[in-house]
């Protein structure tokens, strides 16, 4: 391929060389450079990759992408771009031959509920016969197979060759969690998706390396209505009205309060039967269908509509999407690994004090006889969290029982120490159980008939780190093996 024909939709100036040159591949990494390659220099958060110039030339690379004038070595061609992240961005959907356009795109972002989100548009898809890829927290999926990535938005680079794969598998639909930080960072310049979809905001990635203040937060997140054909919001968000002040897409709205939306829940009803924890409602507006959902919790209901709006367009039969919503599974997100005549067993990915906060308060509209709380605090991390979490817990729930999350190189017992003074001051009921697999197996052992019990903090996580070393464990395996035992 010419690299003038990758140029396309890019501005940029022709400072050095011939832009006929054969290129085959686009690279960001001076590690990856080779013969064939365009490298985008980009000044990162940490190094300046302008740096690299003479490494990646003696790799073979003629061919560069710069952002600031630069001496360029002799015989190589160099042009010079605005914004060389959105500039990567161009250039790997050129390389990729535009896989997103091939398939109907479905772009979520919000502060909470993505991935859940984006399984079940991914389920419901599946139920409907349809083959579907999905980035996200959870890595690339594309049929049965799952590679993890770095971002929870991969750069762009790795999101067109995900397409790409997506695409050559026979995928019609392609749904993605949407951060933030990939738009600050132009990880989806150039892409249009078919559907845009904005799940809730509130204060999160404010900080060094993430978002100056909650007013940048919120302008990158309401990009997604500037870049979708079809928008639609959650009218309960309190910022709704300044996400969509200057949406320049179609817009729809949806709603569990609100009268006069797009799409509305009404008849909410929280349902926990020994073969069935979940939620049923009616969808009324433009679309209407009566649903359960097999994953509890109020959030939940704002999740399952909003995936069902999406879906509402791509003209499917009812009865599949019901079928999806009844069968979902999302590793480790608000999952019911566990129920019986005794107790049911929630494992979830919760783990600062406001996803706790409205995790335990929505637990209790099942009205279980104890609400019980497994949980630890991540060592090396803010001591804030572990006194908000303690506090929390202690408030909402019956009995907690304090055990290890990521200790990383701290003592399990120290953060445990922090965590206990802060449920001390509730009054809260509580025992410690450092080793977390002894915490899980103690919780259903000792379980009241009607508890809900919810291990919190690590949801799909298939690790635990202790002294810089990750171990394999996953809270759904441990509550197998003790329900595995309690058959018995
Ligand atoms: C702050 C931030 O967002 N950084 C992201 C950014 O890194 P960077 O480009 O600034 O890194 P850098 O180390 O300065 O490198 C600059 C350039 O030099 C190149 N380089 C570097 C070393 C070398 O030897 N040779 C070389 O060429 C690099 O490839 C890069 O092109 O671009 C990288 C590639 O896309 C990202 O992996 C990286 O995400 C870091 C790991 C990160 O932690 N990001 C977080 C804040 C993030 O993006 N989070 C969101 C939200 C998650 C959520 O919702 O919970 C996400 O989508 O994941
Ligand atoms: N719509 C929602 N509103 C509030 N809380 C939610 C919502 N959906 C899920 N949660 C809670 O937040 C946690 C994370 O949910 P999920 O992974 O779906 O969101 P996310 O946007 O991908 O978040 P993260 O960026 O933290 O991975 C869940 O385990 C649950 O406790």
């Amino acid at each position: 391929m010419k690299f003038k024909e990758w140029l396309k939709d890019l501005k940029y100036e022709a400072i050095q060389g011939n832009l006929d040159v054969e290129v085959e591949e686009v690279v960001y990494d001076s590690r990856k450079a080779r013969e064939g390659a365009v490298f985008v220099c980009m000044k990162g958060t940490k190094i300046d990759s302008h740096e690299f110039i003479p490494s990646v030339v003696e790799a073979g690379v003629k061919v560069l992408v710069v952002e600031q004038k630069v001496p360029v070595p002799e015989g190589v061609t160099a042009v010079l771009v605005h914004n060389a992240r959105e500039a990567l961005a161009l250039l790997s959907a050129a390389r990729f031959d535009y896989p997103a356009k091939k398939m109907v795109t479905i772009g979520v972002t919000g502060t909470k509920g993505k991935t859940t989100t984006t399984h079940m548009i991914k389920t419901i898809l599946e139920s409907c016969g349809k083959k579907v890829g999905m980035i996200g927290t959870t890595g690339i999926v594309i049929g049965q197979t799952v590679t993890p990535t770095k971002n929870t938005t991969p750069e762009s680079y790795e999101l067109h060759e995900a397409f790409r794969n997506m695409a050559d598998a026979g995928c019609e639909y392609m749904v993605m969690e949407v951060s933030s930080q990939a738009f600050k960072m132009h990880r989806v310049d150039g892409i249009t998706f078919d559907y845009g979809l904005f799940t809730n905001i509130s204060p999160d990635h404010i900080g060094p390396d993430e978002h100056d203040d909650f007013e940048e937060y919120l302008y990158y997140k309401s990009r997604i209505f500037h870049c979708s054909r079809k928008g639609i919001m959650n009218r309960d968000d309190t910022h709704w009205a300044e996400v969509t002040k200057d949406a320049a897409c179609e817009l729809y709205s949806f709603s569990m309060d609100e009268e006069g939306t797009d799409f509305k829940a009404e008849n909410i009803h929280y349902v926990s039967q020994p073969d069935f924890v979940g939620l049923e409602f009616d969808v009324k507006g433009r679309y209407e269908l009566s649903v359960r959902v097999n994953i509890p919790g109020r959030f939940n209901v704002a999740n399952a509509l909003a995936a069902v709006s999406v879906l509402s367009f791509l003209e499917l039969p009812k009865e599949r999407i019901c079928h999806g919503l009844e069968h979902l599974s999302v590793n480790g997100r608000m999952e019911i690994v566990y129920t019986s005549e005794t107790c049911t067993v929630i494992v979830d990915y919760a783990h600062n004090a406001v996803s706790m906060e409205s995790l335990l308060t929505t637990l209790r509209d099942y009205k279980p006889k104890r609400l019980v709380c497994v949980f630890g605090c991540g060592g090396n991390r803010s001591k804030d969290r572990r006194y908000s979490m303690g506090d929390s817990a202690g408030r909402l729930a019956d009995f907690t029982i304090i055990t290890a999350d990521n200790s990383r190189f701290e003592k399990t017992e120290d953060i445990i120490a922090d965590i206990r003074g802060s449920i001390e001051k509730t009054g809260g009921k509580f025992i410690e159980i450092p080793d977390r697999r002894e915490a899980i197996e103690y919780s259903m052992t000792h379980a009241q008939p009607g508890d809900m019990i919810a291990i919190i903090g690590k949801g799909h996580e298939d690790y635990q780190e202790m002294n810089g070393v990750r171990h394999h464990f996953s809270d759904r395996e441990e509550v197998l093996k003790v329900a595995e035992r309690l058959s018995k």
